[in-house]
């Protein structure tokens, strides 16, 4: 697919250890087209976490990427990007929000001073326009601007993790990789949280990687699912499809097993 914005080619990834090497991520081949959801389903450590590292170029030692592995996003090529790209690349191109993200907010820094550092550091912008830029940001997650004022411990744990979904999407990345970002959120703060995401999404066109344990979620939120075993991907295709009409033994079982799903989450 030339339009794809992510494109993932026999990517192989091992975890070097002392004794023997492991291979977490093996030949896996995939791509996202602009303003799409796609999610990675599988078992835990089956890789996923691995991949979504690897594509947002913070992988480190002990993950070693093997040769013959390409990840291109925007047809630039990812594994070759050097230092200074990589500081432009990160945030300005792809964004990632964890499941913990929320705890990644400096405590002792006001909302507005968390934002100003992202933004002067990338686009070298006023106190002004960073304070601008912040509001509408806050807006955007459904957070009044004044809060900018606040600290992060005056907010509740969505609304932390929201805001750290708005400093994402400050700088309009093209991609934003989610790992799990709603799992340490009460259901109905999950939902709130994936239907601003969607809205935002629609809005502002970026594309999305999408990981979560919850298949319920996942089928709902995304236009295409890949299925992962032990490092590989045995499946992807349409959400739909790959739930009303799953190929692989293993997507079969997956499913199988979430027995909430059979009420037909699609509707
Ligand atoms: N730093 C590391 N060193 C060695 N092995 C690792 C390291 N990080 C992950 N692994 C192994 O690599 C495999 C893939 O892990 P990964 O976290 O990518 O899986 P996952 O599908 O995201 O799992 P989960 O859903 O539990 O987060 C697992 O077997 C894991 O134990």
């Amino acid at each position: 697919m030339s339009d794809a914005l992510l494109s993932v080619r026999n990517l192989t990834i091992d975890y070097i250890g002392a004794e023997t090497d492991f291979r977490a991520v093996d030949d896996v081949s995939f791509d996202v087209a602009p303003g799409e959801v796609f999610g990675l389903a599988g078992e835990s450590g089956c890789g996923k976490s691995t991949i979504a590292f690897a594509v947002s170029r913070l992988h480190g030692p002990p993950a070693l990427i093997r040769k013959g592995s390409e990840i291109r996003l925007a047809g630039r090529d990812v594994l070759g990007l050097d230092k200074r790209a990589l500081a432009d690349f990160r945030w300005r191109e792809v964004a990632m929000v964890f499941q913990s993200a929320m705890n990644s907010l400096n405590p002792v820094l006001r909302i507005e001073e968390q934002f100003y550092d992202v933004l002067r550091t990338h686009t070298g912008c006023t106190r002004k326009e960073a304070r601008d830029r912040t509001a509408e940001m806050l807006t955007l997650v459904d957070i009044r601007p004044e809060r900018m004022r606040d600290y992060p411990h005056q907010f509740s744990g969505g609304m932390r993790q929201r805001i750290v979904i708005a400093i994402c999407m400050a700088l309009d990345p093209k991609l934003v990789v989610m790992d799990e970002p709603t799992t340490a959120l009460d259901v109905v703060v999950q939902r709130e949280i994936l239907q601003r995401i969607d809205e935002l999404r629609r809005q502002r066109g970026f594309s999305v990687l999408f990981i979560t344990h919850d298949l319920g979620l996942m089928v709902q939120f995304c236009d295409r699912i890949g299925v992962m075993l032990s490092g590989r991907m045995v499946e992807q295709g349409p959400s739909e499809a790959i739930f009303r009409t799953p190929r692989h033994d293993y997507t079969k079982r997956l499913w199988a097993s979430f027995p909430s799903l059979k009420g037909g989450v699609l509707g």
